[in-house]
């Protein structure tokens, strides 16, 4: 008998521990550089700050198109079959998604199976030169597509990088009206650390006294509307600098962060939805959603 009692102490003393320890080691972990909220009150989606089942509940009821735009010019096809099946996977699975893939080898654009109420909608665009073109002319093609008012039966709308992987779920917790991402290698950087355009000659131009995150161009997302607002802001932001022949340090990615200190996005999205697969996971990322993948730069571009 006696010796049952200090088996059940023993047994309670270890679960109580137990727990002790892991209060601790979630408290530090969760502390790490998560801020769940910016300063002027947008949330910031991390792992465990919302219900996946909830969330994805709320917008089935409202029975909304998330139209979603990508890029893959020159030798960037290669990356469409990967990029393609894992967004079947894991970006916004069981809602209506249309994908815009913007090409101009329409004959490399992969036959890859999509779900029920998801379809593909090819746009055949003119090559260009230069890989900064390429990237920086999105902004154009993003505003025009919008104006063709062929979006016009989403709701919201997202524009991503085609040299990546999904990873884990991407789902309704990332709507919003205008939605950025936390870059992977800058979010526990201070702000003059950040790789803004400081030339004062280029439209993208922040000072060292301002800034607030850094955003990466790999992903943008909204409302339509607020997505057109976005795009034609940044298109003719570039098209200053052009006149002038100034290219911003990151191209469309400057002009993206600017735009963002100015109109704050409503919710951010944390690097969990655009990590590197360069970088390793440190231990206060619990999971990684979406991320850039291993490339030869000097195999896929056509310039340096
Ligand atoms: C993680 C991240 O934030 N990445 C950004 C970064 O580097 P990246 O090195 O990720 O840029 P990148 O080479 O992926 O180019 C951006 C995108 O442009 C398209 N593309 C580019 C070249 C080409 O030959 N064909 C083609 O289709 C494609 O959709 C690609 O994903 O800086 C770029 C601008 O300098 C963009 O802002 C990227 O979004
Ligand atoms: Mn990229």
């Amino acid at each position: 008998m006696k010796l049952n009692v200090t088996l059940i102490q023993r047994v309670s003393v270890g679960f109580i521990l137990t727990w002790l320890i892991y209060q601790i080691y979630t408290t530090i972990t969760r502390t790490d550089g998560q801020v769940d909220l910016t300063p002027w009150l947008a949330p910031i989606v991390w792992e465990g700050t919302f219900n996946p089942k909830l969330i994805d509940s709320i917008y089935k009821q409202q029975n909304i198109t998330v139209a979603m735009t990508v890029f893959a010019l020159g030798k960037y096809t290669v990356f469409l079959q990967d990029f393609l099946e894992s967004a079947e996977q894991h970006f916004f699975v069981g809602f209506r998604v249309h994908y815009y893939v913007f090409t101009d080898h329409p004959e490399k654009v992969p036959d890859v199976k999509l779900g029920g109420e998801r379809k593909l909608i090819l746009m055949t665009v003119n090559s260009s030169s230069r890989w900064q073109e390429m990237s920086l002319g999105r902004m154009k093609r993003l505003e025009m597509l919008i104006e063709s008012g062929l979006v016009n039966d989403a709701d919201y709308l997202f524009s991503l990088d085609v040299d990546t992987k999904f990873y884990g779920r991407w789902g309704a917790e990332t709507l919003g009206d205008l939605i950025g991402v936390i870059h992977a290698w800058y979010y526990s950087s201070p702000c003059v650390l950040f790789p803004y355009e400081r030339r004062p000659e280029s439209q993208a131009f922040i000072p060292y006294s301002e800034g607030d995150y850094y955003y990466g161009g790999a992903v943008l997302g909204g409302s339509v509307k607020c997505v057109y607002q976005l795009a034609k802001s940044c298109r003719e932001q570039l098209d200053i600098d052009a006149a002038k022949s100034i290219e911003a340090a990151w191209q469309e990615e400057s002009h993206l962060n600017k735009y963002f200190l100015y109109n704050k996005p409503s919710k951010l999205l944390s690097p969990e939805y655009s990590w590197d697969d360069q970088k390793t996971k440190p231990r206060e990322i619990k999971i990684i959603r979406f991320s850039q993948v291993l490339k030869n730069y000097a195999e896929v571009r056509p310039n340096t």
